[in-house]
């Protein structure tokens, strides 16, 4: 029985392209200036110093920029990389220079389990913050009310069984209650390993070859939110 849904942003409730070719872009852009103007405020520092640390440590403020600029085009999930560019993001959002995409079918579908009394929570790589702004500023208005709980990768790797069993001990359900959505079915691998119930996003738009057969994985198919049936 589903009881709450964890919902994956990227690719599932939202275009991979617009991660990709808005918002990756924007921050890759802002980075310099970003690093120059507030790279001494110790809840950028404690990042910066992070990548440092773990790159040899390095000193040099210019090094570091390149190495994040490296892995942004890596498209690495690295937790540090992922703050930072919450806190990038803001000002475009503020500045209104973008809005955050959702797809129609997700918006409408989170409405609506919203009002049924579904509790709903995301699990993103991008940091807490940054899935806030995120719902905040969506194509579809400001949906942050919508959602019960937020995960990022502080609470594990989404490719990890364990991050899965983190996130459903504190929300407090049963792992078999608890439906993960997910457009990576190496997440949704982990989340069955750790009992969740699962739903693979295989959306045209995104993933032009559909994933059928042996390239589900097993877990449950559809190509929009509409077709997700909850066992109820
Ligand atoms: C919500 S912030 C923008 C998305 C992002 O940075 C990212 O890495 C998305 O990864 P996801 O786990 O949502 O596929
Ligand atoms: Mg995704």
């Amino acid at each position: 029985m589903t009881r709450a849904i964890l919902t994956d942003i990227e690719g599932t409730t939202s275009s991979i392209s617009f991660v990709k070719d808005v918002l990756f872009p924007y921050a890759r852009r802002a980075l310099p200036g970003f690093v120059a103007k507030r790279g001494r405020e110790p809840a950028v520092r404690k990042w910066l110093d992070q990548v440092a640390t773990e790159n040899g440590g390095m000193c040099d403020d210019a090094m570091i920029v390149e190495v994040l600029q490296g892995w942004i085009d890596q498209d690495r999930k690295h937790t540090a990389l992922k703050a930072l560019q919450g806190m990038i993001w803001a000002d475009g959002y503020r500045s209104v220079d973008f809005t955050a995409h959702i797809y129609e079918d997700a918006a409408n579908a989170l409405q609506a389990w919203k009002v049924e009394g579904l509790p709903l929570y995301v699990y993103s790589s991008g940091s807490v913050p940054a899935q806030r702004l995120f719902f905040c500023h969506s194509d579809a208005g400001d949906l942050t009310g919508l959602f019960s709980g937020w995960f990022d990768t502080e609470a594990g790797g989404k490719r990890e069984a364990a991050s899965y069993r983190h996130i459903v001990d504190a929300i407090g359900r049963e792992a078999g209650d608890v439906l993960f959505l997910s457009d990576v079915v190496e997440e949704l691998d982990a989340a069955r390993e750790a009992g969740l119930g699962t739903v693979l996003l295989d959306r045209r738009e995104d993933y032009p070859e559909p994933r059928v057969g042996d390239a589900t994985h097993g877990h449950t198919r559809v190509e929009s939110f509409a077709d997700i049936v909850l066992l109820r």
